[in-house]
Parts: structure tokens; C-alpha cells; sequence
């Protein structure tokens, strides 16, 4: 199922000894994404092959801190151990995890990708006269759906795919890796529901409902890999049309009802695809928000005019309709999406996404520099001007130490355990 191991017995390294801090890239759900370049390699560290990524930067995504009590879960460390065996050309290398015990935090490591789609997108959407190239929309929605269908076939869902988690490669690669699609953040929503709670309960951090399948709005209980498709759907007209397809308000969530209904979600869809009949989704009855749903208006179908760069009869608008098919037993499947007459046709998808791979007009990822009051432990004790190496507790947690976390120890010995 998963492509072959690369573990190996890892020497302990500390994390500041492998990476040190640029500064940093983002902020998530999880918590703060950084740019870090390798400081050292050494045979038998984590990383796989350490000589061929010498130069190579990384991003590190520095988990909230996890209290001593907790510990991460032996479930959670071993779902980490997986996503660390998926390898696939269009989805984001896992190439390390840390436990760091001072600060207690939990550090992924990433291959680099220069850009995402939410900038190039907002690059696009800024200069109304040059839309996204279609062979570039091509690409770039073939490499996503081969990424998807690399997943899937790994039984994992994404659940949460949205443009800033499609990442782009850029020319810090070699020409025939760059304008690649990299899937980041796949495997983490499930993962990290618990025990440790997303931001968003303590920051009020919103997280965009846009790309939620309908089925999901309207209450299903159960995650399937349609609801992926019909975010890659949407994804597809947003690069054509350089704006988001469904742009409801979020509902914000009160008390104990941590799922309301987004009425606004479903209004935008019915809006623009019309609203569905029970004949054309008959599952659709059984859903809990149905009911509400029922007393709006027979809006009609007007994708067409919103999606002006994909005529009505052209094979781009009838894949982007199996993609937004409302029923999920329905919905076109990424593997059949590969096959659809659209790539058959000129201009053919290509594994390079930009027209020419040595122009890529695209912005680089914006670097900030650090903040003490936000930025405390590795990123601050290991930057790329001066590693002073002064996390004296951080592990990698080796391939092979799986077997060690299947009996899950007393709480309060976890973190240790699966540090050790
Ligand atoms: N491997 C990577 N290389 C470069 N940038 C990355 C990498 N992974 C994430 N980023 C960037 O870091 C920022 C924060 O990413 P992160 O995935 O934590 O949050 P998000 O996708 O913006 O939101 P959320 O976590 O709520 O879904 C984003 O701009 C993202 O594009």
C-alpha cells in the first residue's frame, strides 16, 4: 500500500541541529509554520538521505504545545509514522518529526514549496487582464486529482483541501520539478481532533466552510473521499475565474454546537447550481438539515455564466459539473477524473505546471521575522544566522519505534515514551 520504508536506527538529534529558522511562513489551524534550511546532515539521522537535501530549505509546522499530562496519543504518533511512508510526486514530503519536550511542542518537517494556489490566485485576481492560463489550470487540476487519487487509494481523505493547502512549487527546484503540486496538510484534521484541540476552540481562528460539500452542510455524520472532489470542483472554477466559486458567511460556533447549520454555504450553492430535487439526489432526504433547506426557492442552474472561460458544451465545463455533482454517490471518483476526455484533449496536462519553468512570475513566499512573545522555542534558539543549539530535549521519533507505541503507557509517561 504505502511506498517502501525509509527508516532507518536514527541517531538522536536535536531539532536545532538539523534545522535552523529563516523565519517564519504562516499561521494554521495547528499552529506556526516556519522556513528552515538543514544545518547539519549525518548518516543515520531521520531524514532519509540528508547529503541529497543539504541545501535544500524545509518548513516546519510547530504544533501547539501539548500539556505534560496528555502526551500525544501512541494512535496519533503511529498515523504520524504513516503519512511520514506516503510518497507520491504530488503530495508535500513529511521528511521529519520532533518531539521537542522543553517546549513541549510537536514539529513537523516539510519539504519547501515556494507558492500555494491562494497567492497565485491573488496574484491572478489582482491583474483582471491576465487570468490563469488554461494550460496552466490544466496542470495544476490534473497533478491535484493524481495527488487525490494517490491519497485515496491510501484510504485517506483530505477533509480540508482548499488553495492554501495546495502548494506550488518553485524556482528553487530543479526545472522539471518546478510549478509541481504539492497536497499539504492531508491526514492532520482527523489526526489532531484529539487530543490535541484545533486552535480554532482558543484563537477563534476561522476556517473557511467554502470548499464544504454539500452533504457535510446539510449534516451527514461521515467523511467520504466525495467531499474531497467536490472541493477540488471548486478549486477548478477558482483558477479560471481568479475568485471563489461559493463565498457564504460563516456561522460562528456557540457553546457546545461546534457544527451549525451554514445556511449561508448552501444558499450560495443553490444560488449558482440551482437547488437539487430528490430525483437528482435521493439521499439528500435523509439528511438532518434538509428540512431547512427545503423552504428555499427553485433557484436554477447559472454555473455557465460564472464560469465564462469554460463554454457550456466543452469538455472543461462538463468535468467541472461531475465535479460539483451534488449527490456523493454520484460525483465523479479522481481516478475517473484523470480519464475524463478534458485531458485528452490540447492542450495535455503537463507535470511542470508553468509555460515556461524558467518563468514563474509568481511572488515568493513572504518571510517575517521572528517575535519573541510568539515565536518561543526551536524557531528562536536556531536561526539560520547562528544555531546555539539550546533545545536540549528534542527527538526525532524514528520510523522503527513504532512497535514500542502500540501498548499505550500511563498518561503522564507518554510524551516521554514515544520521545524515547
Ligand atoms: N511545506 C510547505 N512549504 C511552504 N509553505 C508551507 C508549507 N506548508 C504550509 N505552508 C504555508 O504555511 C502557511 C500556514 O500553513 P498551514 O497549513 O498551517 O495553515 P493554513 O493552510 O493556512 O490553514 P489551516 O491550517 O487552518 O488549514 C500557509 O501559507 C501555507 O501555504
Amino acid at each position: 500500500m504505502f511506498g517502501p520504508s525509509r527508516g532507518r536506527p536514527t541517531q538522536q538529534l536535536r531539532i536545532s541541529e538539523k534545522y535552523a529558522s529563516v523565519g517564519k511562513i504562516g499561521e494554521g489551524t495547528y499552529g506556526l509554520v516556519y522556513k528552515a534550511r538543514h544545518v547539519q546532515s549525518s548518516p543515520g539521522s531521520a531524514v532519509g538521505d540528508p547529503s541529497s537535501r543539504a541545501e535544500s530549505f524545509v518548513a516546519v509546522k510547530r504544533f501547539k504545545s501539548f500539556k505534560s499530562g496528555d502526551g500525544i496519543s501512541p494512535t496519533a504518533i503511529r498515523e504520524i509514522k504513516l503519512l511520514r511512508e506516503l510518497k507520491n510526486r504530488y503530495i508535500v514530503d513529511l521528511v521529519d518529526v520532533m518531539l521537542d519536550e522543553a517546549d513541549k511542542a510537536l514539529y513537523l518537517v516539510f519539504d519547501y514549496a515556494e507558492h500555494d494556489l491562494l497567492e497565485m490566485i491573488r496574484w491572478h485576481h489582482n491583474r483582471a487582464s491576465q487570468p490563469m492560463q488554461m494550460p496552466t489550470v490544466k496542470s495544476l487540476l490534473w497533478q491535484i486529482l493524481h495527488g487525490m487519487n494517490y491519497l485515496h487509494k491510501n484510504w485517506i481523505i483530505h477533509r480540508d483541501l482548499k488553495p492554501s493547502n495546495i502548494l506550488v512549487t518553485g524556482q528553487d527546484k530543479p526545472p522539471n520539478e518546478r510549478g509541481c503540486v504539492k497536497i499539504a496538510d492531508f491526514g492532520l484534521a482527523r489526526l489532531f481532533q484529539a487530543p490535541l484541540r484545533p486552535l480554532t476552540d482558543v484563537d477563534a481562528v476561522v476556517v473557511t466552510i467554502w470548499y464544504r460539500a454539500p452533504e457535510l452542510l446539510l449534516g451527514a455524520k461521515h467523511y467520504t473521499k466525495a467531499i474531497d472532489l467536490w472541493a477540488i470542483g471548486c478549486i477548478f472554477a477558482e483558477l479560471i475565474t481568479s475568485k471563489p466559486l461559493f463565498q457564504g458567511q460563516e456561522k460562528e460556533r456557540k457553546g457546545d454546537d461546534r457544527n451549525p447549520f451554514q445556511a449561508d454555504q448552501i444558499d450560495k450553492i443553490f444560488r449558482i447550481l440551482g437547488k437539487p430535487t430528490l430525483e437528482q439526489w435521493p439521499g439528500a432526504a435523509d439528511l438532518p438539515n434538509w428540512t431547512h433547506a427545503q423552504s428555499w426557492q427553485a433557484y436554477p442552474c447559472v454555473l455557465h455564466e460564472r464560469i465564462r472561460g469554460l463554454p457550456k458544451n466543452s469538455a472543461g465545463y462538463d468535468l467541472l459539473s461531475k465535479l460539483l455533482e451534488y449527490d456523493p454517490n454520484k460525483r465523479i471518483t479522481a481516478e475517473n477524473a484523470l480519464r475524463h476526455p478534458f485531458f485528452q484533449e490540447e492542450p495535455r496536462p503537463q507535470r511542470v505546471a508553468f509555460i515556461d519553468p524558467n518563468v514563474d512570475p509568481y511572488k515568493s513566499r513572504p518571510v517575517t521575522p521572528l517575535d519573541p512573545k510568539k515565536d518561543i522555542g526551536w524557531a528562536m534558539s536556531a536561526t539560520a544566522s547562528g544555531s546555539n543549539g539550546q533545545t536540549p530535549m528534542t527527538r526525532s521519533i524514528p520510523q522503527s519505534a513504532a512497535p514500542s507505541l502500540t501498548s499505550a503507557p500511563p498518561p503522564s509517561k507518554r510524551a516521554k515514551k514515544v520521545a524515547s
